[in-house]
């Protein structure tokens, strides 16, 4: 289990992570969801005692893991699967690794073909793409077959066929009763993976809560409404209780009625409709909206400073 608690960590004046607190549980994949610089990354280097925190702590098994003595056997991490000596092939980076953490030699060809590079076992990784470095990084933490699995961005740059095969494999290491947490900035990424779900914005928490109860809280609908008179009918709208957004000159989005009431509306008053949709959010738009207060560089925003500029 993974024990984040009060944690705190600032970067000079910037609070990179401010009193976060969850769990991590073994059993299931927990994905861990923030927008760009949420702190998702600051936050995994803190469990893996890579940094220190300003404030609060964090446990893998009930101890801090810097005092852990079992190292890259009780944990495992893939973090930046760029940092890796270019110069070196698969296998010596491996073999290095399995020397110094005191692991069986046997280790190096049992990862290698288990994330299928046992063939680039005697390649320089500087040749290797982004998707094979990230296959050797997943190597690399399973090098120790640890319980506790922490995987930073683990789909970048993998091809559609790395995608499914990660999924698998995260789903089998979750049901071998291991804790397995892996971070994105991407739901889609998460729908198909993940158990549990983690979401920061700017440090802070914003949900902790399984993937289903957060899917639950997505399926609020909207309705999507066509009419040559959209301004009057959203005045109509909004007078009996319910938000009309506009979209486009002659839609409306809104919530807070069925489609079924804002038809009996629209006929009453005599408005011509063109369109009456009703509309689930996507996860994806849910995670959007919950944290989009949270996001440190949001796009509207950059848009108009550039435009005052
Ligand atoms: N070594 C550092 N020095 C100064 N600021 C840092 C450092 N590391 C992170 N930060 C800042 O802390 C905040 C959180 O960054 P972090 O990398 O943890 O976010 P993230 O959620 O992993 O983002 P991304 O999805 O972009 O990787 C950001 O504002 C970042 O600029």
């Amino acid at each position: 289990m993974i024990e984040v608690n009060e944690l705190t960590k600032r970067y000079g004046r910037r609070t990179a992570v401010d009193r976060l607190s969850f769990t991590v549980n073994p059993g299931v994949v927990t994905g861990f969801l923030g927008p760009n610089g949420a702190g998702k990354s600051t936050t995994l280097r803190v469990i893996l005692g890579l940094d220190a925190p300003d404030g609060g702590g964090t446990t893998v098994g009930g101890v801090p893991f810097a005092s852990h003595p079992r190292g890259l056997r009780h944990a495992g991490a893939l973090l930046d699967a760029q940092q890796v000596h270019g110069g070196r092939t698969a296998h010596a980076h491996l073999a290095a690794l399995a020397r110094s953490n005191g692991l069986p030699a046997r280790r190096v060809a049992d990862v290698l073909a288990e994330v299928g590079l046992a063939e680039a076992a005697g390649r320089r990784i500087g040749g290797f793409s982004l998707g094979m470095k990230q296959r050797l990084g997943v190597a690399t933490a399973l090098l120790g077959d640890p319980p506790v699995l922490l995987f930073d961005e683990p789909f970048n740059g993998m091809d559609p066929e790395g995608v499914l095969w990660l999924r698998r494999l995260f789903r089998r290491l979750a049901a071998e009763g291991r804790t397995v947490f892996l971070s994105s900035h991407l739901m889609s990424e998460m729908e198909s993976t993940a158990d549990e779900l983690v979401v920061i914005g700017r440090g802070r928490l914003v949900a902790a809560e399984p993937l289903r109860v957060f899917a639950a809280r997505a399926a609020r609908l909207s309705v999507v409404v066509g009419t040559s008179r959209a301004a009057e009918l959203a005045g109509l709208l909004a007078a009996a209780g319910a938000e009309a957004v506009p979209e486009g000159g002659e839609r409306l989005v809104v919530t807070g009625l069925s489609a079924e009431r804002i038809g009996a509306l629209a006929l009453e008053h005599r408005f011509p409709l063109c369109e009456l949709t009703t509309r689930t959010a996507s996860l994806e738009e849910a995670f959007m909206e919950l944290t989009a207060d949270r996001v440190e560089y949001p796009a509207d925003r950059q848009a108009s400073a550039g435009a005052a500029r």
